[in-house]
């Protein structure tokens, strides 16, 4: 019979016992009952709180430091976002500055805060070089007011939750991979960031209301094996000569079809050689520098027969009134709900110096500056993606955005040299 008296009556009830031993089972069952509902309902809450879905989209491969994404969101975030983004000009604009803890997206970034414009970063902080330069610049536009969230340009989800948060006039998208060279290194990082990256900032961009006007950075880089100088924006460029160029040309083909399509706004601007304070140190002025101090040999690359290879070096304040003008003159999208709604401007201009130097002249400069002898190495063009010159006509610019640089390499080296010196020297860091 206790069989009978322990099995339940009826499905899902049990029969009261009577007796303190089957009390005694009845608190232990209740015990464990309560115990395993508390284990679950635990895993259920770990689950939900660290899935990045529930933030942000998971990146799809971790193994790139620059896909790792935090989280996103609350209300302390949000006040970050709108704090950064606020207008405080009359006429402002506010701008999503991709790329804001690099070289040009810090100075353009300070310039329009400066102004009184809104302005909001994003970065990935990958490791291409020495990501602690970055956390300075990032530090410097704190000091400033402007917050760079930390994420990546395919990370559509927080895009679009940016846009939720502002609703941004302009994008400036600055962020890319850069460098001639390392494209033979590690091409897919160049698709990563300048193709599918740019894809990502259109597509968010064309789905939002209003639609912003955006800004991006292309490059002298386009003109390739082109051989008539100097550089106009008429020229050919179907020749590349390396896959970083290639993805550039790739940018300006993707916009000239989102904005055929959706009716985006978009100019893109061939920047020439960008150089100056707080610069990349994969760049060669910025490599001599710190090699000439150590005493160590330079590599100074030549053309065939002894041929001058040449840059049209840009200083940095001319290039950040350049991007600043583009920003000004663009005109607004045309489009909204994902819908052209009618013809839409679209641009691309060189953004120069319209006076090429030769790298052995460059050296020369920073010798005189540094108050020390280069062992220089001449060797022969690598094959690996460089052009032997550069050379800008940068009349459309100066008509269309009142473009006028004023920096000569001289000066634009000397306040590079005697930032390196403050950052480097004084400031006791070490330069990789
Ligand atoms: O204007 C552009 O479009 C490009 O300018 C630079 O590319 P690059 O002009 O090659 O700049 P550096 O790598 O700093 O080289 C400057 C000059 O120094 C030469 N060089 C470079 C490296 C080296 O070891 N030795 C050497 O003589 C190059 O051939 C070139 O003439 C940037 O690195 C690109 O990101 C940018 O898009």
């Amino acid at each position: 019979m206790k069989h009978i008296d322990t099995t339940p009556s009826t499905p899902g009830k049990f029969k009261i016992e009577k007796s303190p031993y089957n009390r005694l089972r009845l608190h232990s069952s209740l015990a464990k009952l309560t115990f395993w509902s508390l284990v679950f309902l635990g895993l259920i809450f770990v689950f939900f709180y660290r899935s990045p879905s529930s933030s942000s989209s998971a990146p799809s491969d971790l193994s790139r430091r620059s896909l790792r994404t935090s989280y996103y969101g609350g209300p302390n975030f949000e006040r970050r976002v709108r704090a950064s983004a606020k207008i405080r000009s009359r006429n402002g604009i506010s701008v999503l500055v991709t790329g804001a803890a690099g070289f040009v997206g810090t100075h353009v970034s300070a310039a329009l805060k400066r102004r009184g414009d809104g302005v909001l970063g994003l970065d990935n902080f990958n490791d291409y070089y020495d990501p602690s330069l970055k956390r300075a610049r990032q530090a410097l536009l704190e000091r400033s007011g402007v917050y760079i969230v930390e994420g990546d340009i395919n990370d559509v989800s927080l895009l679009k939750k940016l846009f939720d948060i502002v609703p941004f006039t302009h994008v400036m998208h600055l962020a890319a991979q850069a460098g001639v060279r390392y494209a033979m290194e590690n091409p897919s990082s160049y698709v990563h960031s300048n193709i599918a990256g740019l894809v990502s900032i259109l597509e968010v961009c064309k789905s939002v209301n209003p639609q912003p006007a955006i800004v991006w950075a292309s490059s002298s880089s386009v003109y390739g094996l082109n051989t008539k100088v100097p550089f106009s924006e008429r020229d050919r460029t179907d020749q590349p000569a390396s896959l970083y160029a290639a993805t550039k040309k790739a940018g300006e083909e993707i916009a000239h079809t989102y904005n055929h399509i959706y009716g985006l706004s978009l100019t893109g601007l061939r920047f020439f050689t960008v150089y100056g304070p707080w610069g990349r140190p994969d760049m060669a002025y910025f490599f001599f520098t710190r090699d000439i101090l150590k005493g160590k040999s330079i590599p100074i690359f030549e053309a065939a027969n002894h041929g001058t290879v040449a840059r049209d070096f840009t200083y940095i304040d001319d290039i950040v009134k350049g991007c600043l003008a583009a920003l000004d003159t663009a005109e607004k999208s045309t489009g909204s709900g994902g819908k052209k709604k009618g013809p839409a401007q679209l641009r691309v201009y060189n953004l120069g110096n319209t006076s090429p130097v030769p790298v052995s002249d460059l050296v020369s400069i920073l010798e005189r500056l540094l108050k020390t002898k280069a062992k220089r190495l001449v060797m022969k063009l690598p094959r690996n993606g460089d052009v032997q010159f550069t050379h800008a006509n940068i009349s459309l610019a100066q008509r269309e955005l009142g473009y006028k640089p004023t920096t000569d390499l001289q000066t634009g080296l000397k306040k590079f040299v005697r930032w390196y010196l403050n950052y480097y020297v004084n400031g006791k860091k070490s330069a990789q």
